[in-house]
């Protein structure tokens, strides 16, 4: 896990496997099939790396040798909250990882004239002593993962039970999500150099959604 000494609270999962998986995410012409696939299996990979620090706690059971106090995750169970639509291509491959897990929706878009976001769904599951993993592949302007958080200490999540979790960063959105939730821990795969005058991530991999999706 490398850091940016621009950002004390993001971290960026340079393994091998991620990195040259989202080499091939970015270019130009590769099918929505394989970008899909990908993100899932990227996304797989990070949420072994974000869940390392997850509480345990022991469960007394019985091998068929003897009873021990078995290591088990402490407190309630995960909620994995996509950021739609985007982030619904990565809250897949973290269920593959923690398939008990519940699944809450936050629905915003972009506006693509003040580049606000705009919210159209909230759908959260019970939000008392629970760990929300919240996803969303890419952190443009920031404004988007603020609003998200917003949403989600709003309804009494305290910082240290949100993990946020994205594919490519922007350095001026990270900068707008730190200077609003300098708690919270971003998780991302790659952090990019700039947006572009249409707050579009450089040299980034275009639209996720429509990547995804297969619109335009
Ligand atoms: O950091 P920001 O400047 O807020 O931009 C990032 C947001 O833009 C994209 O979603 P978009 O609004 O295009 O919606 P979509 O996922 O439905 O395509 C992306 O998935 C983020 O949610
Ligand atoms: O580069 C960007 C910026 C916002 N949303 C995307 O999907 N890509």
């Amino acid at each position: 896990m490398k850091q940016d000494p621009r950002f004390p609270n993001l971290f960026i999962t340079d393994h091998p496997l991620i990195q040259h998986k989202l080499s091939h995410m970015r270019e130009h012409d590769t099918s929505t099939r394989t970008f899909r696939e990908l993100l899932k299996e990227i996304t797989l990979l990070m949420g072994y790396e974000i869940t390392r620090d997850l509480p345990l706690t022991t469960r007394e059971i019985k091998t068929p040798l003897m009873t021990i106090d078995a290591p088990v995750i402490a407190g309630k169970k995960l909620a994995i909250v996509p950021i739609l639509r985007a982030g619904i291509g990565m809250s897949d491959g973290l269920l593959n990882l923690v398939p008990s897990a519940r699944v809450g929706h936050i629905g915003v878009y972009r506006d693509p004239a003040t580049h606000r976001p705009v919210e159209y769904l909230v759908r959260l599951p019970d939000t008392t002593d629970r760990i929300f993993i919240l996803c969303d592949p890419m952190v443009a302007t920031g404004n988007s993962a603020v609003y998200a958080v917003d949403v989600l200490k709003k309804r009494g999540v305290s910082d240290e039970q949100i993990i946020f979790l994205a594919l490519v960063a922007a350095p001026e959105g990270v900068t707008v999500f730190q200077d609003a939730h300098p708690n919270v821990k971003m998780f991302t795969a790659a952090l990019d150099s700039h947006l572009n005058d249409h707050a579009y991530i450089v040299p980034g991999l275009g639209d996720a959604g429509d990547r995804i999706f297969g619109t335009k």
